[in-house]
């Protein structure tokens, strides 16, 4: 790969209970590109996405060999702190999940955590960062108002600002425009094109025509396995296995 890489997986191995999720995964994530994941239902996309935040080894039943470096460093190492991996990373999920506060209280939720006390910062902080998810102008007038009162769409925007919010480098989604509308559906993916000028964005997708519209490269795992990677055009129109044909034509779903 040409690019430069933010996240390597070295070896990384994943079991749950006594199943084998993960097989010997070995990739490189492209700084500041849209790399999609790619696969079946249960072939272990989401399971690839939590690794990379280390979300999954809070449970005693997972064990996680091999490693993940983010910027050079093997973030399971055991002198890493979860805390500092988390920051650089934000994690958008299938429904948007506002915190029961104002709009203004949720994007100002992490910097005010992260020690940003004064009001000028945080209004300032707030502006920008509604700005860089398009709702500035949507909700300027009532940034006092309950985050709940936004359509569904608003609020993944709203939960994308609340994590640019603490400065991460990463951003994940995980099929993050799936209870969308299909207008929401499309700002969000404008906004991911628009935001890998700044940001190393991994997604989880099963639609093949959202990873052709707004990715750069696609990973396809196949039965906790990668089959394949590479950029968007090789593996979408170009693919060199089998398998990956068969799923890019629809015989595997
Ligand atoms: N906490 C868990 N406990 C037991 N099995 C799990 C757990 N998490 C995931 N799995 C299993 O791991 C496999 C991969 O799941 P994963 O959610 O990563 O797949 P996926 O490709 O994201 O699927 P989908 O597209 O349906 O969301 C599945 O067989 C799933 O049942």
């Amino acid at each position: 790969m040409d690019n430069k890489s933010l996240i390597s997986v070295q070896q990384l191995n994943v079991h749950i209970g006594n199943q084998h999720i993960l097989k010997d995964i070995n990739i490189d994530i492209p700084d500041k590109k849209v790399t999609s994941i790619i696969g079946p239902s249960g072939c272990g996309k989401t399971t690839l996405l939590k690794t990379f935040n280390r979300l999954l080894d809070n449970s005693a039943d997972v064990k996680i060999t091999g490693k993940v470096l983010v910027d050079g460093e093997n973030i399971y190492d055991p002198d890493v702190e979860v805390t500092h991996i988390r920051q650089k990373m934000g994690l958008l999920s299938q429904r948007p999940y506002p915190l029961p506060m104002s709009i203004y209280d949720n994007v100002a939720y992490g910097p005010r955590i992260h020690g940003i006390r004064k009001k000028h910062d945080l209004d300032e902080l707030v502006e920008k960062q509604l700005k860089a998810t398009g709702l500035w102008e949507e909700v300027k007038d009532r940034l006092h108002a309950s985050a709940t009162r936004l359509s569904i769409g608003q609020q993944q925007r709203l939960c994308l600002a609340r994590g640019l919010a603490v400065g991460p480098e990463i951003i994940l989604g995980d099929e993050s425009t799936s209870a969308l509308d299909p207008v929401s559906t499309h700002i969000i993916e404008d906004l991911f094109v628009q935001l890998k000028e700044k940001y190393t964005i991994v997604l989880v997708t099963h639609i093949l025509r959202q990873a052709a519209r707004i990715s750069d490269h696609i990973i396809f795992v196949y039965m906790g396995k990668i089959i394949e990677a590479g950029p968007t055009n090789e593996i979408l129109q170009n693919p060199k296995e089998e398998l990956t044909k068969q799923y890019v034509k629809g015989f595997i779903t």
